[in-house]
């Protein structure tokens, strides 16, 4: 469903060039859910801005559904941190403002909107306005949103950065339930390493200066996932020690 083909970007300021992104190339298939899991300023940010059209590559392409992506179209969707609600809309005319541009009645642009949002769990709160609703709802909405659309992926940068753990877990159960109803096809950027584990079939790990991917993980753990479990513990060990950051290496030499 998504293809990146040797991609590289640089930035440059005055006479400076800061390479972003050396060469990356990978595959997403369809109904996959990746992450791209690295510290910040990697390049996670800018590599999903390429693929969703926002910014261009100085080489490589980037095909979503073999179509060579140029500019962001309405089957991939990028859903921000920042939520983009419009205050002055209702949470149900927020939802519909994705479709309208749509070659739908009213009423089915209504309905749409309608199923999206109970999907998320937000009926009660369908005319409501954002400035009524808590961070998380209002993210919620903003997922409702692009689910409505129905695009066949969804892009999202760190969606659940700004959330509290019982918040983002919530949703992260609400993200795998419908994106197993709905099929779609789904790339995460994130720097949560259990965020990382609990919803991606695969995990693309980069280093940074210049951002390269130098793993591509499959987490062969079936879903729904139970962070409690020995196998969970096993994958977030195997990405700590990427990092270097499972603590203590060996025990023994900290011993008087
Ligand atoms: N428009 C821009 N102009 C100049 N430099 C930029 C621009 N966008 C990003 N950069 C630089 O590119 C590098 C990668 O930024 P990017 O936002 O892609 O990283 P990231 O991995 O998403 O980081 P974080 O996890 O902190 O969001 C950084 O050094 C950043 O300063």
């Amino acid at each position: 469903m998504i293809q990146v083909k040797e991609v590289s970007k640089s930035f440059h300021k005055s006479s400076a060039s800061n390479q972003v992104i050396d060469n990356i190339s990978f595959e997403v298939k369809k109904g996959e859910i990746v992450t791209l899991l690295g510290k910040s300023g990697c390049g996670k940010s800018t590599l999903l801005n390429i693929i969703g059209g926002f910014t261009t590559a100085d080489s490589g392409n980037v095909f979503v559904d073999e179509h060579k992506v140029t500019r962001p179209k309405r089957n991939c969707i990028t859903l921000f941190q920042h939520r983009n609600l419009l205050p002055w809309r209702s949470v149900q005319k927020n939802v519909e403002l994705g479709l309208e541009k749509e070659d739908l009645s009213v009423q089915e642009r209504r309905v749409r909107a309608l199923n999206a949002i109970e999907l998320v769990g937000l009926k009660a709160n369908a005319q409501q306005f954002p400035h009524e609703l808590s961070g998380g709802m209002q993210q919620r909405v903003a997922i409702a949103r692009a689910f409505a659309m129905k695009p066949d992926v969804i892009l999202m940068d760190e969606p659940f950065a700004a959330l509290d753990t019982f918040n983002r877990y919530h949703l992260q159960d609400q993200l795998l339930k419908i994106q197993e109803k709905e099929k779609s096809t789904i790339l995460l950027v994130t720097h949560d390493i259990d965020e990382a584990v609990y919803l991606s079939d695969r995990i693309l790990i980069m280093s940074a200066h210049p951002g390269k991917i130098y793993k591509d993980l499959k987490i062969e753990l079936s879903k729904p996932r139970d962070r409690t479990t020995n196998d969970f513990h096993y994958f977030r060990k195997r990405i700590l020690d990427e990092f270097e950051l499972s603590g203590i290496q060996n025990p023994m030499e900290y011993m008087i």
